[in-house]
């Protein structure tokens, strides 16, 4: 593949991503909500690249001990030598940096956005259509270390991309959100153990410090959403 694209990071010219947004989580962990990352025609251009391009697989995955397909396709890359990736009970095949040439342009997007980031590994994901999702979990295999940076870029159909704090071990704070009355909940939106992001076409959410060992995300099912949704999440294998 020959094609490469110019990555633009800094569209607006202004030397900073602008409207980059960052939420403090508490007990370090942070978020970085960046929308434009790259331009729409840029990320269009991407989309297609992957989408047709990527060797796409639906893997069967073991979870809580039973069997089943996840829920959306998956690709997986990383630099030589890293230690191998297993989750769930499956380990991907790991593809090389230089077999998908346009990654090495997004890569290099994401570190100038993020100076001193040296992504190394990546997980794709495509959700074609709005039952396509990922549940609940936290990105925290050992593999990562125990404050990993993951850089999430996403492309084509917007989705909602949900955190909720884990449940605290303490019994004083022993109050999630799945053993509390509805009446006793706090509107969603104003309540700071959940939080909800848009992740839009060109857009990088970043997440990093403690928030797996603390936090949970999940890009629930959505009956409106109908076309595909490509994901990459960059992470940085020691
Ligand atoms: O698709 C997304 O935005 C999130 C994907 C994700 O959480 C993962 O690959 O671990
Ligand atoms: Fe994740």
């Amino acid at each position: 593949m020959s094609l490469r694209f110019k990555a633009i990071s800094d569209p607006d010219g202004s030397g900073s991503n602008s409207k980059e947004q960052k939420m403090d989580l508490g007990n370090g962990s942070e978020v970085v909500y960046v929308p434009r990352l790259l331009t729409s025609d840029e990320s269009w251009k991407f989309f297609d690249y992957l989408n047709k391009e990527i060797p796409w697989i639906r893997p069967t995955i073991r979870v809580f001990g039973r069997s089943h397909v996840q829920p959306r396709d998956t690709c997986y890359v990383a630099s030589k030598g890293l230690p191998e990736l297993i989750y769930s009970g499956y380990q991907p095949h790991a593809y090389s940096w230089d077999d998908f040439p346009p990654l090495k342009d997004i890569l290099e997007a994401v570190h100038k956005a993020l100076p001193g980031s040296t992504f190394n590994s990546l997980l794709l994901n495509r959700y074609k259509g709005g039952n396509d999702n990922v549940g609940w979990h936290a990105d925290d295999e050992k593999l990562y270390g125990s404050t990993p940076e993951i850089a999430s870029v996403s492309f084509g159909c917007e989705r909602e991309f949900l955190m909720k704090k884990k449940p605290s071990k303490s019994s004083q704070e022993r109050r999630s959100d799945d053993d509390e009355p509805v009446s006793k909940r706090l509107k969603k939106s104003s309540n700071p153990d959940h939080h909800s992001f848009t992740l839009k076409h060109g857009s990088l959410l970043v997440m990093r410090g403690y928030t797996q060992r603390d936090w949970l995300h999940s890009v629930p099912k959505r009956a409106k959403a109908e076309a595909t949704r490509i994901n990459l999440t960059f992470r940085y294998v020691p």
